[in-house]
């Protein structure tokens, strides 16, 4: 006989053996005889823990502090709703077949009569009250999942149990109702079952969803003689039959499920280009967002959003074209096979409507790093490439980058075809915009047709910017230039859509 004798260690089970050794665990490769105390052997067997279950951050509180973007935008978390509360098995109070006499006793009677009833005259009993559900709702306060990683297991509160002490009273009250916990998430956040179907898209503030619903409580029966039951039942269904009714008193278990959170930020306008392009101090520039900002790379490691004011040239409908910008770490070649940070972000560019290219043009080859980011942007999405685009050539203080706007200008606008329907005409800010009347691209040669199969296509095969600027964010040269371009932008796509 091989039995279970002591509560695992984390790896080895300990196994008591009487007599035989069954043969299915071999000691000289699953452990060893630990010790020979009266005739009972005991027998160590390591044995490998399912490798598949991913370790948590939360065991290693480090690591979240140290690599947080690995873990804000991505949790599993499990959830249970309260169980019910349970009913009771009352009985009715002392009767007398007799007259009653006195006072005493026509005060009981009185009171008797003020047992709560339906409107067909049965009696109301009390019930256990319901178990707490679980929501999960969008919360602008909250920008990461990142707390999750540290609590990833919620309980609601059970139901209140009916509070009777055996006897049907007037006084009886239902169980209390647990209140609903409520777990707040950023907005943008998808919820969905482990492994399973989507749940809901928690896209605004305040949209919520039930994820678990609470257990119901039990409902109340009363206990007779068998004698008086017939009499009983003729007023009320809840009298106790039998024993297996007992069950019905008892509350409702509550669900346990487990959820997948995965935040896809919610922003009108995305950022992207190499590291220390300038896309943080970009939106620093030009909203109230403070990121982290220095001359090293990879600064950004999560995505920053920032708020862009309306538009005053639109008087009252300014409102209407504010906008958020996110900030997005920088990519670098090679991010699709895991280079630097990854390009897993870049699923927070699904919901962006408008994506701005922020390309240091004081860089040894600055049409080479745009192609680098299109190149990353294809192999994650291509229909990023496909969606309404600026350039932003950046750091133009500096001579170099100066000197070199109008062919850096030319040389990008050749990468790209023109859009199919007609798109804008002459820039007012003295940008560079996509000329939907020329006749080819901008070296001359016909213009390629949208047509191509998404594979085959080469990142000139894809629509040209809707405008490049030239500006310094850092020394705030042409930004209300660059602004207009975004806001005209931001503008075509609402019109799209
Ligand atoms: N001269 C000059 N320097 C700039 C300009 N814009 C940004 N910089 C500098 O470039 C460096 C990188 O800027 P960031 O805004 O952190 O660049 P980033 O693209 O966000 O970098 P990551 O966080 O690595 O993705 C900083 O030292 C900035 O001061 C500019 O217009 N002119």
């Amino acid at each position: 006989m091989v039995s279970l004798i002591s509560p695992p260690p984390s790896t080895s089970y300990l196994f008591r053996h009487k007599s035989s050794f069954y043969g299915t665990v071999l000691p000289e490769r699953c452990g060893q005889v630990s010790q020979n105390l009266n005739n009972i052997r005991y027998y160590a067997i390591s044995c490998r823990l399912s490798t598949r279950v991913k370790e948590s951050p939360a065991q290693k509180p480090n690591t979240l502090i140290k690599e947080p973007h690995k873990y804000f935008d991505q949790v599993i978390i499990t959830v249970r709703s309260g169980d019910g509360g349970h009913g009771a098995v009352l009985n009715m109070p002392n009767q007398r077949a007799s007259k009653p006499q006195g006072k005493h006793e026509k005060e009981k009677l009185r009171r008797k009569s003020l047992f709560k009833r339906d409107f067909g005259g049965s009696l109301i009993l009390p019930v256990g009250g319901h178990g707490g559900d679980v929501v999960i709702y969008a919360d602008e306060g909250k920008d990461s999942l990142l707390e999750f990683h540290t609590k990833n297991r919620y309980n609601a509160k059970r139901g209140g149990n009916v509070a009777a002490m055996g006897v049907l009273t007037a006084q009886l009250h239902d169980g209390l109702s647990a209140p609903t916990l409520r777990i707040p998430v950023p907005p943008g956040t998808v919820v969905k079952r482990k492994r399973g179907t989507l749940l809901a898209d928690l896209a605004r503030p305040g949209d919520e969803v039930l994820v678990a619903r609470g257990g119901q409580g039990g409902i109340s029966l009363v206990e007779m003689p068998e004698h008086s039951r017939k009499k009983l039942m003729a007023l009320t269904t809840n009298v106790m039959r039998d024993d297996s009714d007992k069950v019905l008193a008892v509350g409702q278990p509550g669900e346990e499920v487990s959820l997948e959170l995965i935040l896809r930020v919610v922003a009108d306008v995305g950022l992207v280009g190499l590291p220390n392009a300038g896309k943080s101090t970009l939106l620093s520039a030009t909203t109230l967002a403070r990121p982290d900002i220095a001359d090293y790379p990879f600064t950004t490691l999560m995505p920053n959003l920032g708020r862009l004011d309306g538009d005053p040239s639109l008087g009252p409908q300014m409102y209407s074209s504010e906008a958020t910008l996110a900030d997005l770490p920088g990519l670098i070649e090679g991010a699709h096979l895991g280079k630097g940070l990854g390009r897993n972000f870049l699923r927070h560019l699904r919901r962006t409507r408008l994506l701005v290219h922020v390309v240091d043009a004081a860089a040894e080859n600055p049409v080479n790093d745009y192609r680098t980011v299109k190149e990353e942007l294809r192999m994650y999405n291509p229909d990023y490439l496909e969606r309404p685009y600026i350039v932003v050539l950046n750091k133009i203080d500096l001579p170099e980058a100066k000197d070199r706007l109008p062919s850096l200008t030319e040389e990008i606008m050749k990468l790209g075809v023109d859009r199919p329907s007609s798109e804008p005409e002459k820039s007012s800010t003295g940008a560079v915009q996509q000329q939907s009347s020329e006749g080819g691209n901008a070296d001359g040669s016909s213009p390629r047709v949208l047509t191509k199969d998404k594979k085959d296509k080469d990142i000139e095969d894809y629509p040209r910017p809707l405008a490049i600027v030239g500006v310094s964010v850092l020394k705030g040269i042409r930004v209300d230039e660059m602004l207009k371009e975004i806001r005209a932008g931001l503008r075509k796509c609402r019109g799209a859509n």
